[in-house]
């Protein structure tokens, strides 16, 4: 049977006046490709806050590995690639190689020494994202959707279990979404990572997850993607307004 990695009971969070999310019970079992869904302002990145550690719920608690959010140790296991990470410009002074290999330091600890096969950790990632011919480019000078494949292999180079990522596919064209989401299904059916993604864009939200939730302060499904594929506009509507489309 798959474990449960994450498990939210009946969490709650407002800020200073603005209630952002109401009751929200959401489990992400081993081995799940899930696809947190909605419009701007809907408590997306509130909620991966939540699942980092870096808000505490007002009520509710969040589970990571079985454990209490708040006496969990083993950070590592989580994987976390921000929105903004693919914005580098052109002159930025670090090489590819240099930029996932920092990932390390989440392992190691800043002022302690690399391990020694650290560079062979750098290929092994940079070719589970099918990026290693560009370890030595700056990575100033890669695409955006090459820039976040890059962020993608400095967080699993310290081999997390569960990879978060915020937004991924904004910066990338059209063309090369379908090329992205087949490496991350390839994360996910060869080497077990559990993926969550969080997006505004339902047009993302690609044949390869395995599950969708709909977030809008609360959770308002949480199913197999095959399962939401049969949800009607109007029931859509009726969640996000009209600021969610469905693209046929
Ligand atoms: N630090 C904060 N203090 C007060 N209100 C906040 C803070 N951060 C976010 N909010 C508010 O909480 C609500 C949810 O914000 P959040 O960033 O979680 O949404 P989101 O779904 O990630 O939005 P987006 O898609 O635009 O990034 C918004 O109304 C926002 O204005």
């Amino acid at each position: 049977m798959s474990q449960t990695l994450i498990d939210m009971k009946n969490v709650s969070f407002q800020y200073e006046y603005t209630q952002v999310l109401k009751n929200i019970s959401l489990k992400v079992e081993e081995g799940d490709f899930l696809a947190i869904l909605g419009p701007n302002g809907s408590g997306k990145s509130t909620l991966l806050k939540l699942l980092l550690g870096l808000l505490k719920p007002m009520t509710g608690e969040v589970q990571l590995f079985g454990q209490s959010n708040e006496t969990f140790r083993n950070r590592e296991w989580i994987g976390y690639v921000s929105q903004k990470s693919n914005a580098f410009n052109s002159g930025f002074p670090a090489t590819v190689e240099e930029v996932v290999k920092s990932g390390l330091t989440k392992k190691t600890g800043l002022l302690k020494k690399m391990p020694k096969d650290a560079n062979f950790k750098v290929i092994e990632a940079l070719t589970s994202v099918g990026m290693e011919q560009y370890h030595t480019r700056n990575i100033g000078q890669l695409s955006g959707g090459q820039q976040q494949r890059v962020f993608i292999a400095r967080a699993l180079i310290s081999d997390p279990k569960v990879l978060i990522l915020d937004e991924p596919t904004v910066g990338i064209d059209h063309e090369n979404v379908q090329s992205f989401y087949d490496m991350l299904a390839k994360l996910n059916e060869e080497q077990n990572k559990t993926i969550i993604l969080v997006t505004h864009d339902v047009d993302t939200v690609s044949n390869r997850i395995s599950h969708v939730a709909c977030l809008n302060q609360t959770i308002h499904f949480h199913g197999f993607k095959k399962e939401f594929d049969t949800i009607s506009q109007t029931q859509l509507d009726n969640w996000y307004g009209h600021s969610v489309r469905k693209i046929h």
